[in-house]
This record gives structure tokens, C-alpha cells and sequence, in this order.
């Protein structure tokens, strides 16, 4: 369905009363403090190189910080990694456009929060020799722990299942147990550290019982269409096909989607999963190769036979090219995924040979729809402003003011049991598009 409408405005901090303007003034200084905090922490732990590299880190966390709280313009970065000048001649380009400076509370939110983690990265690429740190790192690492008894639950329930399907399964059992899979990993979505500000919020339950309480609570359902989706790829080729996974956060919700990934495997739906991570430290808890490696370690070194099983098995997986890792430095630029054609025309070539791309979580939800103010009845597809490299399908809790796909009078009625449902992750949609450029 074509529909030529102009598109709306970009969400701002410039709406006072925002989620964006409620971020911008609040949620992203106390994460700037958090990270000074956690920096100035570690001075014991370093000789003196390193004791002046957290000097400096941390001084310039604190410019940042006092550039935000008082709007001042964006400046160029400095350091030399793989993507400066595409941040610089961005920032340029839209210095022209506006006809002035970007700054923090007049620019698109999209594009000034993911401005913030790239100054951040900097204050550490600009380091003598800490210039690999993660500033997030124990945060990561904490969730991760603070969640191991529903990694436990899961994890136990996953072998349960692979074991079912050496067995038998029938057509509808797998279609049922796509379904659990796929909502686990929605759900396991609620899990990240950006929202909560770097604050502990572990999955503390065991998910799968709750499943079916929550169901009322997706929005949009577009599972069976997923489902045909794969079905069909399947039949076409006579063999399963490649499933892309573009990662979200560390911890429980890294877990998730390796599940669904083993499942999808295990239960012949997909022939190879390619993951897609985060090239470096990116809102608070986004998952990057050394928390992939991290965790696989952990998973392979617990005494629990379902982690330590599996930690082996996937890092044979990977081994072995069944799972693909990749890091392309476009996840963590400031476009949106309309934009992916023209800045990554390879990683969008690469998606195109996927039967269905799952992209997890609220920030790729706000780049597939470009972050912009749509209204709740606009069609998924139309959001998408062109990006059709394979069948998509986001899976996203709710975090940000905006959605699409909603039937007329949905927004409103949903308003009146929970007044804020749009940022509070407790709210999801698993919103499916499968034109194809
Ligand atoms: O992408 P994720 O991990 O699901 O969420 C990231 C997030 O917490 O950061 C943004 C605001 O800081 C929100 O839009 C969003 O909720
Ligand atoms: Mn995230």
C-alpha cells in the first residue's frame, strides 16, 4: 500500500513535557554522573597512566555533562576512530541545513541521545592507555548476575524443549513453542539500564510462567505472519533459511534471544542465525562482543547443566558458522534505518539475503520509524520510509512516545489503564512488514 503523506516532525526535548524533553533534561545527566561515579571508582585499580587517563575521562564525562544542562551547540569529535568523520560531516551537514548548531534541547532526540554515547566513547578513545574501557561494563555484569535464577528457569525450559523435538513435534506444537520463544525474547526486552538510568533492573521471575498473563499486554501481534514468513521461506528453497537478529541489551535479554536463536535452529526454522552487536558501548546496556564473550564464559563455567551445555554448544555454533557475529559501526550512528541504503549500502545488501530480520528492543524501533511524532494509525510500512532489505519484524516493549500501527481509538483506550503506556516497557508490539524492495 502506497501512501504519500509528508512525515511528521522528529520527537524533541523542544516539546517541554516530552518523554524526549523528560530524557534530555533528566535521564541522560544521571547517566553522564553514574559514569563519572563508576570511572572515579576505579582509581585504585590502575597504576598512575592509568590514574591520569581516569582523570581525564572523567573530566571530560563532567564538560559533557555541563554542555547538555545548558544547551550548548554540539561540536565536532576528536579522536580517530573508524567513524568520526561521518559524525563530523553529519553534524556539518546539519549545521547548514538548520542554519545553526545542533544543540541538546532544539535537535531531534534520536539523533542528540545517540550523540551523548559517541561523546562518551570518545572521553575513553581519547585515553593513553584505558582507550578500550567500558564504562558500563560492571553494570552489564551485574544485571546479568542479579538475573541469574530466571536464566536458570529458561534455560532449563529450553532443554526441556530441544529435547521434545528430537522426539516429535507436531506442526502445532512447534507453532506454539515459536510463539513462547518469540514473546520471551519481547519480553526479555523490559531488561535494559537506559531506561531505568543504570539502575538495577534484573529479570528477578521466571518469564515463561508469566507469559500468558502478558499477552494482553502486546499490542500488536503479528506472530502468525512471522510464522508464515518463515514457513514460506522455507518451502520455496526446499530448506530452511538465514535469520538475522539485530541484538539489544547484555544480560537477561541477550539471554532471550539466544534462546529463540536455539530454538529456531534446533527446531529446523532457520538454517544460520546472523547476530548483529554493537561496535562499541552504546545506551548503558547494549550488548557488544566482549559481553558476548563474557557471557558465553559465564554460561560455559556455571554449575547449571542447562548454561554450561548450552555456553558450550554456542560457542561451537559459532565456530562452526551456524551463528554469525557482526559489528557494523552503523548500529551506533545517529540515523535512522530509512538512511541504512545510503550510509551501509553493504550491511543492507547483507540483510537482503535474510528470510526475516527480528530487531529487538526501543531504540531500533525508533529508527525504524525514524523517531518521528507519527500518528498511532499510521501503517507500519509507511513508517519504514522505504527500508525494505528482508521481512522485519520488531520486537520492542514500549519506551518512547511513539508507535504506528494501532486500530483508531486503540492509543486512547490503552491511555486509560495506564496513563504514561508508552514508556514504561510494559506495553509491547511485535509489529511484522514483508515488502521487499
Ligand atoms: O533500545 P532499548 O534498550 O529497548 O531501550 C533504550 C531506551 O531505554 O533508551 C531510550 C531513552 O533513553 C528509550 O527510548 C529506550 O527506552
Ligand atoms: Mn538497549
Amino acid at each position: 500500500m502506497e501512501i504519500n503523506i509528508l512525515p511528521p516532525l522528529p520527537l524533541s526535548a523542544s516539546y517541554e513535557g516530552t518523554f524526549a524533553y523528560y530524557t534530555i533534561r533528566d535521564r541522560l545527566p544521571a547517566i553522564l554522573s553514574k559514569i563519572a561515579d563508576t570511572v572515579f571508582r576505579k582509581k585504585n585499580e590502575t597504576g598512575e597512566e592509568g590514574r591520569e587517563d581516569l582523570k581525564s575521562i572523567v573530566g571530560r564525562i563532567s564538560k559533557l555533562r555541563n554542555e547538555l544542562q545548558t544547551d550548548k551547540p554540539l561540536i565536532q569529535i576528536e579522536d580517530t576512530r573508524s567513524d568520526t568523520d561521518v559524525w563530523n560531516q553529519e553534524l556539518h551537514r546539519r549545521e547548514i541545513r538548520a542554519e545553526a548548531p545542533p544543540s541538546w534541547f532544539k535537535s531531534p532526540w534520536l539523533y542528540v541521545e545517540c550523540y551523548m554515547y559517541r561523546r562518551v566513547e570518545e572521553a575513553v578513545k581519547m585515553s593513553k592507555i584505558l582507550t578500550t574501557m567500558d564504562v558500563f561494563e560492571e553494570l552489564k555484569q551485574s544485571s546479568f548476575l542479579d538475573s541469574q535464577a530466571a536464566t536458570i528457569n529458561l534455560m532449563m525450559f529450553l532443554l526441556e524443549t530441544v529435547k521434545k523435538l528430537q522426539k516429535d513435534a507436531s506442526h502445532q506444537d512447534l507453532y506454539k513453542l515459536f510463539q513462547c520463544f518469540v514473546q520471551v525474547s519481547l519480553w526479555g526486552n523490559k531488561c535494559d539500564l537506559s531506561i531505568s538510568g543504570g539502575s538495577d533492573n534484573a529479570q528477578t521471575s521466571p518469564l515463561i510462567e508469566q507469559l500468558h498473563l502478558l499477552e494482553d499486554n502486546i499490542i500488536i501481534d503479528d506472530i502468525a505472519q512471522v510464522w508464515q514468513c518463515l514457513q514460506d521461506a522455507k518451502s520455496k528453497s526446499g530448506q530452511p533459511g538465514r535469520v538475522d537478529i539485530v541484538l539489544d541489551n547484555a544480560g537477561f535479554e541477550c539471554i532471550t534471544d539466544l534462546c529463540l536463536a536455539e530454538f529456531l535452529l534446533s527446531a529446523n526454522i532457520a538454517s544460520s542465525i546472523h547476530f548483529h552487536l554493537k561496535a562499541m558501548p552504546w545506551f548503558v546496556s547494549d550488548l557488544t562482543q566482549s559481553d558476548w564473550d563474557w557471557t558465553i564464559q559465564k554460561l560455559c563455567s556455571s554449575n547449571n547443566l542447562a548454561m554450561s551445555k548450552f555456553g558450550s554448544k554456542w560457542k561451537q555454533l559459532v565456530k562452526n558458522g551456524s551463528w554469525v557475529l557482526h559489528a557494523d559501526d552503523f548500529w551506533t550512528m545517529p540515523f535512522s534505518y530509512s538512511e541504512m541504503s545510503h550510509f551501509a549500502p553493504e550491511l543492507y545488501k547483507q540483510l537482503g539475503t535474510s528470510s526475516i530480520v527480528f530487531l529487538k528492543g526501543d531504540l531500533n524501533y525508533r529508527k525504524l520509524v525514524g523517531d518521528l511524532n507519527w500518528d498511532t494509525t499510521t501503517p507500519f510500512e509507511v513508517s519504514l520510509q522505504g527500508f525494505h532489505p528482508a521481512p522485519l519484524c520488531s520486537l520492542r516493549t514500549l519506551k518512547a512516545d511513539v508507535v504506528v500501527g494501532l486500530k483508531p481509538g486503540r492509543a486512547k483506550e490503552i491511555a486509560t489503564k495506564e496513563k504514561d503506556w508508552m514508556v514504561t516497557g510494559n506495553w509491547a508490539v511485535i509489529s511484522f512488514c514483508s515488502k521487499v524492495c
